[in-house]
C-alpha cells in the first residue's frame, strides 16, 4: 500500500487540500475560494465557519479524486494565511465575530497612541515586529474591546483565540469534543505577543494590550505529532504546522543560512533563513521565526512582507473589470512595450516593508491621454517586481550579503512577463522550482518528518529541482531609470489616510 502526506493550505483567497507522495509530487488537489468581506474601507474579513466548511469539503474532494481514504494518509500538516485573527467559544465552537484578515487596517488609529510610549518600535526588540495594523495582537485587542461578551468569556476561560492554523487544528481534532488548542512557533511569532528569544507569550505585552493569557493557544514546534484528526481524516496524525510563508521556505528547502525565497500570491513575502539567532533589521524588514523541526533549536528568518501584489490583479478584475480572469492580465499587458510612464503603487493596506506606513494609500501616477488599460495592466505587474526589488535591497543590507539569484513560487509565477521583468529589474536570475505549491509542500514536509515518512533534510533537498530560470536582459541604464521613477511614485502614496 502506498502512503501519502496530506496538507491543508488555508490561504487568503482559498483553502486547499493537497496530497503529496515521497518525491514531493502532487497526487491530488481539492480547492475552494471563500468570500472576501469588506464591511467598510480598510476592513477585510473572512467567515471562519465558511472556511472550516470549505476545508472539510476540499479534504473530501482531494481524497475522492484520487480514490484514497484516511488510511492512505500517513500524516497531515496545516499551513495558513498568517496573522488573520479569530476568537470563538470553546463550548459552542462559534466565532464571536468574523476573522479579521491580515490586510485589515481598522486598528490604524490606535498605532499613534501606542507609539507615544517607546515609538513605533516599542515591541520590536522582543518580537521583531514594528507597530503596524498587520499583526494579530492589535486585532485581538480590537475584538476584545468591541465585541460584546468576548472579554468576559475570555476572562472566564470560555473563549479561545487563534490564527487560522489554531482554528483549523482545533476543529480538525474534534472541536467542542476535545479539539486541541495549539499553534506553532512560526504563527506565534506573527502575533506580536511572543518573545522571539524564549518563544513564549510575553506577559508584559499582554498586559499593555490587556489580553487575557487564558485565551491563547499553547506554542509548539512546527513538526511533531500534536494529536489525531477526527472526521473524514479520522485517526490521521496532525504532525506539522507552519505559517504559509515559512512553509514555502521549507518547501523550497532553504535550510541553510543565507538561502531565501519569494512567494508571489495575494501579497509577496521574501524570507531568508538567518540560522539560529534572530537578526534585528535596520532596514524595515521583520525578524521572525523560520521553523522549528521536532525538538531541534528554532531557526529564524528576516522577512520582507508586501501586502498587495496578486491582490492588485484581483482588484483590476473585480473592481475595474478590465480583465475577466487573473491570467488575462499578461495578454493585456503584452499589448504595449512599456508602462508609458505610468506607475501604480498599490498601498491599499498602507505600505508594509520596507516603509511601514499605515497612512499611505494607493496611487496611479504619470497619467496622460496616451495611457490605456494595457499600460495600467503593465504598471500593476511591474509594481509586484518593484516592491520585491525594494525588499531584496533591504535584505541584502540587513544580512550583509549580495543575493545572486532568487528562488520564487506562488500563484503569480506562471506570469512570464512578470518573471522576466522581475529578473530585469533585479539584474539577477530568478529561479522557479518544478513544484510551485511550495507552501502546501512545506507543511507536508513538516508533518512527514515528524512521523518518519521522510527521514532527514537531505531526503527533502533531493526533491527540489529547477523548472525554469529567467535571466536579466535589460540594459543597466533602463533599469536605473525605472527604479528611480518607482521610488518617486512611492513617495506620492505617503501621508494620505486620515484618522
Ligand atoms: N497568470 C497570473 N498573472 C498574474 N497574477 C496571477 C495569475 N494567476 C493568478 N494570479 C494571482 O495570484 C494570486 C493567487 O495566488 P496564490 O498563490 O493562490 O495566492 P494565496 O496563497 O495568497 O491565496 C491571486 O491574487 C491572483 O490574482
Ligand atoms: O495567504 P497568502 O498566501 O496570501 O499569505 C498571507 C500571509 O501569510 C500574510 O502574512
Amino acid at each position: 500500500m502506498h502512503m501519502y502526506i496530506g496538507s491543508i493550505d488555508q490561504g487568503t483567497t482559498s483553502s486547499r487540500f493537497i496530497i503529496f507522495n515521497k518525491g514531493g509530487e502532487i497526487i491530488s488537489v481539492g480547492q475552494k475560494e471563500h468570500k472576501q468581506i469588506y464591511p467598510q474601507a480598510g476592513w477585510v474579513e473572512h467567515d471562519p465557519s465558511e472556511i472550516w466548511k470549505n476545508t472539510q469539503e476540499v479534504i473530501g474532494l482531494a481524497l475522492g479524486k484520487a480514490n484514497l481514504s484516511a488510511k492512505d494518509i500517513a500524516a497531515v500538516g496545516i499551513t495558513n494565511q498568517r496573522e488573520t485573527t479569530v476568537a470563538w467559544n470553546k463550548h459552542t465552537g462559534k466565532a464571536y465575530y468574523n476573522a479579521l484578515v491580515w490586510q485589515d487596517t481598522r486598528v490604524g488609529n490606535e498605532l499613534a497612541e501606542l507609539a507615544k510610549d517607546g515609538g513605533m518600535d516599542r515591541f520590536r526588540a522582543k518580537t521583531g515586529l514594528p507597530l503596524a495594523t498587520y499583526f494579530s495582537g492589535l486585532k485581538l485587542r480590537w475584538l476584545l474591546n468591541n465585541i460584546e461578551g468576548l472579554r468576559e468569556d475570555a476572562e472566564k476561560g470560555d473563549s479561545l483565540f487563534g490564527n487560522m492554523d489554531t482554528f483549523i487544528a482545533w476543529n480538525l481534532t474534534g472541536g467542542t469534543q476535545g479539539g486541541i488548542h495549539i499553534t506553532d512557533v512560526t504563527n506565534a511569532s506573527r502575533t506580536q505577543l511572543m518573545d522571539l528569544a524564549t518563544c513564549q507569550w510575553d506577559d508584559e505585552i499582554l498586559q499593555v494590550l490587556n489580553i487575557p493569557k487564558k485565551m491563547l493557544p499553547e506554542i509548539k514546534s512546527s513538526s511533531m505529532v500534536y494529536g489525531h484528526a477526527k472526521g473524514v481524516l479520522g485517526g490521521v496524525p496532525l504532525a506539522g504546522i507552519l505559517g504559509d510563508q515559512q512553509a514555502a521556505l521549507v518547501g523550497q528547502t532553504c535550510f541553510n543560512p543565507g538561502q531565501g525565497k519569494n512567494t508571489y500570491g495575494t501579497g509577496c513575502f521574501l524570507l531568508m533563513n538567518t540560522g539560529l539567532k534572530p537578526v534585528p533589521s535596520q532596514h524595515g524588514l521583520l525578524t521572525t521565526v523560520a521553523y522549528q523541526l521536532g525538538n531541534e533549536p528554532v531557526h529564524y528568518a528576516l522577512e520582507g512582507s508586501v501586502a498587495i501584489t496578486g491582490a492588485l490583479v484581483q482588484w483590476l478584475r473585480d473592481n475595474l473589470g478590465i480583465i475577466k480572469n487573473s491570467p488575462d492580465i499578461e495578454k493585456l499587458a503584452k499589448l504595449v512595450d512599456d508602462n508609458g510612464g505610468c506607475y501604480f503603487v498599490p498601498a491599499f493596506s498602507g505600505l508594509y516593508a520596507p516603509y511601514w506606513k499605515s497612512d499611505a494609500r494607493g496611487v496611479l501616477v504619470g497619467l496622460t491621454r496616451y495611457i490605456n488599460k494595457s499600460h495600467i495592466a503593465r504598471a500593476a505587474l511591474e509594481a509586484t517586481a518593484f516592491q520585491t526589488w525594494e525588499v531584496l535591497e533591504a535584505m541584502e543590507k540587513d544580512a550583509g550579503i549580495a543575493i545572486s539569484s532568487l528562488r520564487v513560487d506562488g500563484g503569480m509565477v506562471v506570469n512570464q512577463l512578470l518573471m522576466q521583468f522581475q529578473s530585469d529589474i533585479l539584474g539577477e536570475e530568478v529561479i522557479c522550482p518544478k513544484i510551485i505549491e511550495t507552501t502546501a509542500l512545506g507543511a507536508a514536509y513538516a508533518a512527514g518528518l515528524a512521523v518518519g515518512y521522510w527521514e532527514n533534510l537531505d531526503d527533502l533537498r533531493k526533491n527540489w529541482a529547477i523548472a525554469h530560470t529567467w535571466k536579466p536582459s535589460m540594459p543597466a541604464e533602463s533599469r536605473d531609470q525605472l527604479r528611480k521613477q518607482w521610488k518617486k511614485a512611492v513617495t506620492k502614496s505617503f501621508d494620505w489616510a486620515e484618522d
